[in-house]
């Protein structure tokens, strides 16, 4: 019998910056093939998205954050031609959810996932763009450590068994926004909310600075599909991936649980659901 392999696509180029950490903890998680793609291979039908169980969206700075982050890489999945054919490589992630893929946008990856509308994806719509991620309140780029709620009653296949996280962001523009208040009463009821910034003394969701590093409503840091298999965060869990990426490592025994867990999940699912 032909051994059975998760694979996982990792995507690169135009100012992508995190693809091999990113690649480095989905093996470390388990995945047996691991592949990182420069997005012009994918526009010139050299590899396709569909062929992965996983797709990892990494962070960075896709095409230099010009006319804001991720807008024109968005630009790039949803109008440029696969070579030589009629199909996008926004059909070709389609096609991957419909066949019950898996997809994580991390920072770069999560403000991609919702300027394509992939992100919130109210009743299986995955092209209306509904919620954005801009500048952050501070007005500047923000690189530490944030302390994260997890919402257990989240479909959300990543985050299952995880109450809190503390893990480390690094960006400009993180700030989630709303078109209006029924997206926000959506996102709450149908516990779309993955993940939200938290004071360290209350414990509780916070707006408030620092511990909520660009304003974002509600704290919200991540957000996932009504199915749970779409998933997006402004921190960067891949960069947590041993001990000793934590801060405290050397002072005190850490309890935080590794960002490798997320993906450990997803490869868990994949397996069992996938394979
Ligand atoms: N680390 C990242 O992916 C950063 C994302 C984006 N370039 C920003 O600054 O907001």
């Amino acid at each position: 019998m032909a051994h059975k392999q998760v694979k996982v696509i990792v995507t690169a180029g135009y100012g992508t910056n995190c693809e091999r950490e990113t690649a480095h903890v989905c093996r470390e998680a388990g995945a047996e093939k691991v592949d990182i793609v420069h997005l012009s291979e994918l526009v010139y039908g050299e590899k396709r998205l569909d062929d992965y169980h996983l797709l990892c969206l990494p962070g960075g700075f896709l095409d230099g954050d010009h006319l804001g982050a991720a807008k024109a890489g968005a630009h790039r999945f949803r109008y440029a031609k696969v070579k030589g054919r009629e199909e996008r490589l926004l059909d070709q992630i389609i096609n991957l959810i419909e066949k019950g893929g898996l997809i994580i946008g991390i920072c770069n990856g999560f403000q991609l996932l919702v300027k394509l509308g992939l992100l919130p994806g109210f009743n299986g719509n995955y092209t209306q763009r509904l919620t954005s991620l801009t500048y952050n309140d501070s007005g500047r780029f923000e690189d530490r450590w944030v302390k994260l709620r997890i919402n257990q009653a989240s479909p959300c296949v990543f985050t299952r068994g995880l109450k809190e996280m503390f893990l480390p962001i690094r960006h400009g523009e993180g700030k989630f926004v709303v078109k209006d208040d029924e997206v926000l009463k959506r996102l709450k009821a149908q516990n779309q909310i993955v993940c939200q910034y938290i004071h360290p003394v209350t414990g509780e969701p916070t707006t408030e600075y620092p511990f909520n590093p660009n304003g974002s409503i509600l704290g919200i840091a991540g957000i996932c599909d009504e199915t749970g298999r779409i998933f997006g965060l402004m921190p960067h869990p891949e960069a947590y991936n041993h001990p000793t990426n934590h801060p405290r490592w050397r002072r005190e025994e850490i309890k935080d649980p590794l960002g490798t867990v997320l993906f450990k999940n997803a490869i868990n699912y994949i397996r069992e659901n996938l394979l």
